[in-house]
């Protein structure tokens, strides 16, 4: 059986002490590294989504306060930088959290940095080889923005799954939506899976419904950037549109992510979805199209309720989208 490419976006130097990051705005085109010396570089990095992905988001600013450390700056200036960089995944503040209580209980924050990048590295595997089980031989996949190694430590989540019902021998086909406006289906997934040798088309994210009606999509398999207690899930913009699509056509939708992306404190009115540069929108590869003057829409993310979803697949295992099965996750 093939072996696996184990596709790594995030490498801690522990001779330099400094953060190597996959350029992925350079990819699929050129794999470029970027370095960070110190913690404004991953603040930098986090924000024009050199690194992206809600674990690998977490897992960067986790190096970065470690950086911040190891350079005696200011701890709680360089926590406040980095926590306000992105606001919708949740694994950005539970990562910096986490080593901030390492820092005021006297514990060093890059030892908390290189736990949380392994725990991510294992947990990633852990969501494949349990949700690979949903897979069938044959079954096609569509899936939406990136939500492979490049948006975590290694395999991914959604990309977690596919990878192990690939190697384990299941034929599948892969569909990536292109994903507007940042394009991470089109520029990463199939970058991931074709890197890989696994069968994948992009489509544009308007030919998903398509696909359902003529019946040539078995199942959805997304990411996660928040996780609501009761349910409700916080994605990729487009999201909510597949789900729905899903549900009209009775196709399974699932959702992968680790422990790290569920947040059982908040509500739906604490969550900020975060808008970017309309620019984003308005230009593709430097290039206008859309009129001088003319404003645009760019969501980041949108959220999906619980009744939409068919199950959530963790490394503690698969559960249904409801209260209760989460807090038994914990
Ligand atoms: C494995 S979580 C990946 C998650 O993050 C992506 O957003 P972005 O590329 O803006 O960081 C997208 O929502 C993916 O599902």
């Amino acid at each position: 059986m093939k072996k696996m490419k184990d596709l790594r976006p995030i490498i801690w130097d522990d001779d330099k002490k400094e953060l190597i990051l996959i350029d992925q705005r350079k990819l699929p085109n050129e794999l470029e590294y970027f370095i960070c010396k110190n913690y404004k570089d991953v603040a930098y990095a986090i924000k024009d989504m050199v690194v992206r992905g809600a674990p690998a988001i977490g897992v960067s600013a986790a190096y970065g306060l470690a950086l911040a450390e190891i350079r005696g700056d200011d701890i709680y200036k360089a926590y406040n930088i980095l926590k306000n960089t992105r606001p919708t995944a949740v694994n950005l503040f539970w990562a910096l959290d986490r080593c901030l209580k390492a820092y005021n209980e006297g514990r060093s924050i890059l030892d908390e940095a290189k736990k949380i990048h392994e725990e991510d590295i294992e947990t990633c595997k852990k969501i494949g080889m349990i949700g690979e089980k949903l897979i069938e031989d044959g079954d096609t996949i569509l899936t939406h923005c990136n939500a492979g190694a490049l948006a975590t430590s290694a395999y991914g989540t959604a990309l977690s799954v596919i990878r192990f019902a690939y190697y384990n021998g299941k034929k599948i086909k892969v569909i990536a939506d292109e994903t507007r406006p940042r394009l991470q289906g089109a520029k990463l997934t199939a970058f991931e899976l074709n890197y890989e040798g696994i069968p994948v088309k992009v489509i544009t994210d308007n030919t998903a419904g398509f696909l359902m009606q003529k019946g040539e999509i078995d199942k959805i398999i997304v990411g996660a950037d928040r996780i609501l207690v009761d349910g409700t899930v916080y994605n990729k913009i487009g999201t909510y549109s597949l789900a729905v699509l899903a549900k009209y056509h009775g196709i399974p939708f699932y959702v992968a992510a680790p422990l790290s992306t569920f947040d059982l404190k908040s509500s739906e009115k604490d969550v900020i979805i975060e808008e970017r540069d309309e620019r984003e929108v308005a230009y593709i590869d430097g290039v206008r199209i859309i009129p001088e003057g003319v404003g645009c829409y760019n969501y980041a993310f949108d959220k999906t309720p619980p009744d939409l979803i068919t199950a959530i697949i963790t490394e503690k295992g698969i559960i249904k989208p409801k209260k209760e099965d989460i807090l038994k996750l914990y």
